[in-house]
C-alpha cells in the first residue's frame, strides 16, 4: 500500500466508503468501509466472495453510482461522476460492443470526445488493435469473431482511449483458458507500455495472485476490507514460471482461506 499523506495523492484513493442501495424494500446497505489505494501503473485486483459488493465498488469507484459516504479520489479529486481519465471494460463485451460497427469504428467510438487528428485516431486504433493481437480485423463485424476475439474488442477500446485509470469488472470469465492467459499478459503490458494503473474484479485466485501488485480482499456483509495482500513477482512475469513459484502456491492460499472465511 502506498499511503501517507505528505506523498503526491494516489492515483486512486478510496476512503471510508459506504454504499447503501435504496430499493422499494427499504435500504440495502452493501458495502460498510473501504479503504485502500492504488498508486499509479499498479495493478489492484479485488476479490472476495460473491455477492459481497465488488461490482458496486466499481460503479462508486467509476462514478456510475453515488457513493453513500466516505469518498474514492483520482489523483486527489473526488469522483462524483464518470471520470475522463477511466475506462471501464464489462464481463460482457456482448453489451458493451455496438454490432451494427465495425471493430474499427468500435475502437473508435470514445475518441470523439478527444478531438484528436484524424492521424493520431488511427495511430490509436491501429496500435490498440495490434496491442490485442487483433491487427487486420479492423473491417469485421462483432458477431463474424469469437467470444474471445470481442473481448480483445473492447479492451483495444479501453487502451486506445489511453486511460490513466482502466477499471475492468471480471474481464475474463467468459473466455477460453488459452485466451485468458494471454489477455492476463496483455494486461501487463499496457501496463508497462502506457503506465496506466489498472483495477480488475475476479474471482480467479490465481489471476489475482499473477496480475496483482496488490490484492484486496473484501468479506463481512456489508463490506470491509479483510486483508490487502502486496504481491512482488518483480517483472517480467510468466505464465508457467511464475505460477510455478512455490511464493504463488503460498499467497494462492491465503487468499482462498481469507475469502472462505469471508463468505
Ligand atoms: N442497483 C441495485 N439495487 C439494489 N441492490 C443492488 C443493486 N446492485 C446490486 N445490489 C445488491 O448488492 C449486493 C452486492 O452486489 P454486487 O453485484 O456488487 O456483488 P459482487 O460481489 O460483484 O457479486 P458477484 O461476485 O456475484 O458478481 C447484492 O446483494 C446485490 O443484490
Amino acid at each position: 500500500m502506498t499511503a501517507n499523506s505528505t506523498a503526491a495523492p494516489a492515483r486512486l484513493s478510496v476512503t471510508g466508503l459506504a454504499k447503501t442501495y435504496d430499493t422499494a424494500k427499504g435500504r440495502v446497505p452493501v458495502i460498510a468501509d473501504l479503504t485502500f489505494e492504488v498508486a499509479t501503473a499498479e495493478i489492484a485486483c479485488i476479490v472476495g466472495p460473491s455477492g459481497i459488493g465488488k461490482t458496486t465498488l466499481l460503479k462508486c469507484l467509476t462514478g456510475l453510482q453515488p457513493i453513500t459516504s466516505g469518498s474514492a479520489r483520482i489523483d486527489g479529486r473526488p469522483i462524483d461522476g464518470p471520470p475522463e481519465e477511466m475506462a471501464l471494460v464489462f464481463q460482457e463485451y456482448t453489451r458493451s460492443l455496438m454490432p451494427w460497427l465495425t471493430v474499427e469504428r468500435n475502437v473508435r467510438l470514445p475518441l470523439r470526445h478527444l478531438r484528436l487528428s484524424r492521424a493520431e485516431t488511427a495511430e490509436r486504433v491501429g496500435a490498440a488493435l495490434a496491442a490485442v493481437g487483433l491487427a487486420g480485423a479492423e473491417g469485421k463485424y462483432p458477431w463474424q469473431l469469437s467470444g474471445g476475439m470481442q473481448q480483445r474488442v473492447a479492451i483495444a477500446r479501453a487502451i486506445a482511449y489511453r486511460p490513466e485509470v482502466l477499471v475492468m469488472d471480471e474481464p475474463f470469465a467468459s473466455v477460453d483458458a488459452q485466451t485468458r492467459f494471454e489477455l492476463e499478459d496483455l494486461c501487463l503490458r499496457i501496463r508497462e507500455e502506457f503506465g496506466m494503473t489498472i483495477v480488475i474484479v475476479t474471482h480467479d485466485i490465481d489471476e489475482a495472485v499473477y496480475l496483482s501488485d496488490r490484492v484486496v480482499v473484501l468479506g463481512e456483509r456489508p463490506a470491509r476490507v479483510t486483508e490487502i495482500i502486496d504481491i512482488d513477482f518483480g517483472e517480467p512475469r510468466d505464465q508457467l514460471r511464475t505460477r510455478a513459484l512455490p511464493e504463488f502456491a503460498r499467497l494462492r492460499t491465503e487468499i482462498f482461506e481469507l475469502i472462505r472465511k469471508a463468505g
